[in-house]
């Protein structure tokens, strides 16, 4: 296991945004979390990365527990994509050279620059390596984001929307970096993510979040189209479609 959630409370006023949130995440796994709008779906990843911290349970990451990492600690162990994206005045290469500071002691490394260049290569973004970050379309600073939690070299990503910006063939590109990634480095995913055909296509496991809480967690088995329609509250239809499974909308 590589990221055990046991028992996570949350609120921001006197009102519970989470409650009692359990699960678990193994390594290769990517987890979809689905849910309505404000279900609490970014919270949860804030508290998991101890942006917020949750007034009860305990979060481990790997066998540390993650209260008692420091944020530099922290950083290494998780990568996180929030859902605003920041335009600050870097070059593309100085923003995922950014994703090695947790690493950098006194000076960037050899092994510093070659981890960008590949992350850079994985993500098609090398001919704009020298462009900066506020000349670029949504969708290639959302790409160079993420490029720079993958160059953060992390056990565990969490992706806020991550497909947010970005045209067809770039979702589908972005996703299947992502999973190729978690697989590849044998390292684990959760995802926010509002398409669920997305979803289905990329995830190992969905977690289901209504009314503050866990409504249901597991693999495909816990996509029906009754849990769907229970979350949502719209009925639909789960067919599989040249062998991809696609929620309807009815
Ligand atoms: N900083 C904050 N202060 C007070 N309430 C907040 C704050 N951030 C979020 N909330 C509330 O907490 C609840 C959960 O918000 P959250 O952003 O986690 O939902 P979400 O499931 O990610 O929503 P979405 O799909 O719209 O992004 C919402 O009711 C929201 O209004």
């Amino acid at each position: 296991m590589i990221l055990n959630i046991d028992g996570i409370e949350f609120s921001y006023t006197s009102v519970p945004v989470l409650r009692n949130v359990k699960f678990h995440l193994g390594r290769g796994e990517v987890l979809s979390i689905l849910g309505n709008n404000g279900a609490g779906k970014s919270t949860l990843l804030k508290c998991i990365n101890r942006i917020l911290k949750p007034h009860k349970g305990t979060i481990y990451i790997e066998k540390y527990e993650v209260s008692k990492l420091s944020r530099v600690e922290i950083a290494k162990k998780i990568g996180y994509v929030s859902q605003k994206n920041e335009n600050a005045r870097f070059t593309v290469f100085d923003a995922v050279l950014l994703g090695r500071k947790p690493y950098i002691k006194w000076d960037i490394t050899e092994k510093d620059i070659k981890i960008v260049n590949e992350v850079l290569k994985k993500f098609d973004l090398e001919k704009l390596a020298l462009r900066y970050l506020n000349e670029l379309s949504g969708g290639e600073l959302q790409k160079v984001v993420i490029a720079r939690a993958l160059a953060q070299q992390p056990v565990v990503m969490l992706l806020d929307e991550p497909t947010n910006n970005l045209d067809l063939k770039n979702q589908i590109e972005v996703l299947k970096i992502i999973k190729d990634t978690v697989k590849e480095q044998n390292i684990a995913a959760i995802v926010i993510i509002h398409d669920l055909n997305l979803a289905l296509r990329f995830s190992d496991k969905f977690l289901l979040l209504k009314d503050n809480t866990i409504f249901t967690y597991g693999g495909m088995e816990v996509m029906t189209e009754e849990n769907i329609e229970a979350v949502y509250g719209i009925p639909v239809a789960v067919e599989t479609c040249r062998g991809v499974p696609v929620v309807i909308p009815l």
